[in-house]
């Protein structure tokens, strides 16, 4: 039977990144997607300001929603300070089982606690699931027309805390316009836009760093 794209993404990592090696694997597959075959990372250059943002954060409690191939939980988790706790989400099994084997690849296991199924039914459980109050910083990259609705289940069940950090992937392309006009006309969000480029192309998007004022 034919491979699936993610697949053959996770086949490339085998073949050209270093065990236990977090960087050879964003290489690598960042490597497949511009000189093979495109998929949906964060890709490269809105893969640094997300590093940028992780760095700034120093998150101890990390929620992501849209693991995929797992390439941004493998950008974040490297930078995440010792006990800190990735959570990420993921909703499709395939994609889920090809993400657990690029983790596991990257060394980063012990970090990253990934949970299948969907948004809707986990945001509530998380607290008495995982033991975590607050997230510090919550990286969303699934469906664009569940970043709003997800974002309101996060704040209704208190997962928030003053300062928290809300990063949000494609706000320009595919676009989630909603989202946008949320976070940036709520008074309880000081947002700002960091103009970048749709993943390995020279389609404008951008991330979207919102800080939850309490
Ligand atoms: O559609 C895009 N992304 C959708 C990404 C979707 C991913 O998020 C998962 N998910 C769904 N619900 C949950 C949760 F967490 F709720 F459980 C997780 C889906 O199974 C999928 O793996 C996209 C598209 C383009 N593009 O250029 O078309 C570029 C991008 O960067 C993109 O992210
Ligand atoms: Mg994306």
């Amino acid at each position: 039977t034919q491979s699936t794209r993610p697949q053959r993404l996770l086949s490339a990592v085998q073949k050209n990144a270093t065990r236990g090696d977090p960087r050879s694997v964003v290489k690598a597959i960042d490597h497949f997607c511009r000189h093979k075959e495109w998929a949906m990372n964060v890709g490269d250059e809105k893969g640094c300001i997300l590093d940028s943002v992780v760095t700034e954060v120093n998150p101890h409690t990390v929620l992501e929603l849209g693991t995929y191939c797992g390439y941004s939980t493998v950008r974040i988790a490297s930078l995440l300070p010792p006990h800190a706790k990735l959570i990420t989400l993921e909703f499709n099994p395939d994609y889920a089982a090809v993400a657990r084997q690029v983790i596991a690849w990257a060394g980063l296991e012990e970090k990253v606690q990934l949970v299948e199924g969907a948004s809707s039914d986990w945001i509530p459980k998380l607290k008495e699931q995982f033991g975590i109050q607050t997230f510090d910083l919550v990286f969303l990259d699934h469906w664009k027309d569940r970043y709003l609705p997800d974002t309101k289940l996060i704040e209704e069940f208190g997962l928030l805390r003053k300062g928290s950090v809300l990063l949000a992937d494609n706000v320009i392309c595919p676009g989630t316009p909603d989202y946008l006009e949320y976070v940036r006309s709520s008074p309880q969000y000081k947002s700002q836009y960091f103009k970048s480029h749709l993943e390995y192309t020279k389609v404008e998007d951008g991330l979207e760093k919102s800080v939850f004022l309490g």
